[in-house]
């Protein structure tokens, strides 16, 4: 792993592959960090310069006190790649990922080779959900969340079949810096693009997972319905969709890139 500074901030990230190829961007979702990508890192980094970052309030990355906003996590995303020389990129986020992949989208498309938001909605929930959620972590730490998160992001089958993979994962949302968790629930409550993703132009791939209880199917399609030439994938899987069918994951992704 790598830190880089910004405005006094850390950010911390990792570069993979070989240089002078295209640079490949993957934005994680709440309560996880980098490493949920180490699947799509060892496929993609034969042919890509693979970048991964934990978000702000996330991981070794900066956790100061929010409330954050869409737009800082989106320019965080365009000061980092500035900061490490990188012009242009395609972006892959999942969940709060793909909805500052959206952001960038509509705010640089100048920025994007391709853009890939995989399961997310232009609006994630409800605002008041995301308040409760945000008090509750202020007031009892990660605990509270982290107990009911399993169900959130796999299906039963998956949790079943691959419990330390699943635990690893739990046991990171349990370690997560609460105000930092917190301050991005405050980002998501206010996050609304519904009215604007219909700017977006960046040939886009949206993959849904069709167990995904969390970011749905329906919500898939009414983005697909707005992004004009997007492509749609669905995969067996809820909401981690790149961690539970990887490999699906790995070739829509690959498929939609070699396009
Ligand atoms: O609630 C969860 O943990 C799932 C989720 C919603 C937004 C996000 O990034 O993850």
């Amino acid at each position: 792993m790598s830190s880089i500074q910004i405005n006094n901030e850390t950010f911390n990230y990792e570069l993979n592959g070989p240089e002078n190829t295209p640079v490949l961007f993957f934005s994680n979702s709440l309560g996880t960090t980098h490493s949920m990508w180490a699947k799509q890192v060892d496929y993609f980094s034969k042919n890509y310069r693979v970048l991964s970052y934990d978000t702000r309030g996330h991981g070794e990355s900066v956790k100061n006190k929010g409330p954050y906003t869409l737009e800082q996590l989106g320019n965080d995303v365009l000061q980092i790649t500035q900061a490490l020389g990188i012009e242009k990129f395609s972006f892959c986020g999942i969940s709060m990922g793909g909805l500052i992949g959206q952001w960038l989208g509509i705010h640089a498309p100048e920025k994007l080779d391709k853009l890939v938001v995989c399961n997310t909605a232009a609006k994630i929930g409800q605002e008041a959900g995301w308040n409760d959620r945000a008090a509750l972590v202020r007031s009892e730490g990660m605990n509270p969340v982290a107990d009911g998160s399993a169900g959130r992001w796999f299906t039963e089958g998956f949790v079943q079949a691959n419990p330390a993979s699943v635990n690893a994962l739990i046991n990171g949302l349990r370690q997560t810096d609460a105000e930092g968790y917190a301050s991005c629930c405050d980002a998501l409550a206010k996050a609304d693009l519904r009215e604007k993703i219909a700017l977006i132009k960046t040939p886009t791939l949206i993959v849904a997972g069709s167990h995904d209880p969390v970011t749905t199917v329906a919500d898939a399609d009414a983005m697909a319905e707005k992004i004009a030439g997007s492509k749609r994938v669905d995969l067996d899987a809820s909401h981690l969709s790149n961690i539970e069918a990887s490999e699906a994951f790995n070739r829509a992704l690959e498929d939609f890139l070699k396009r």
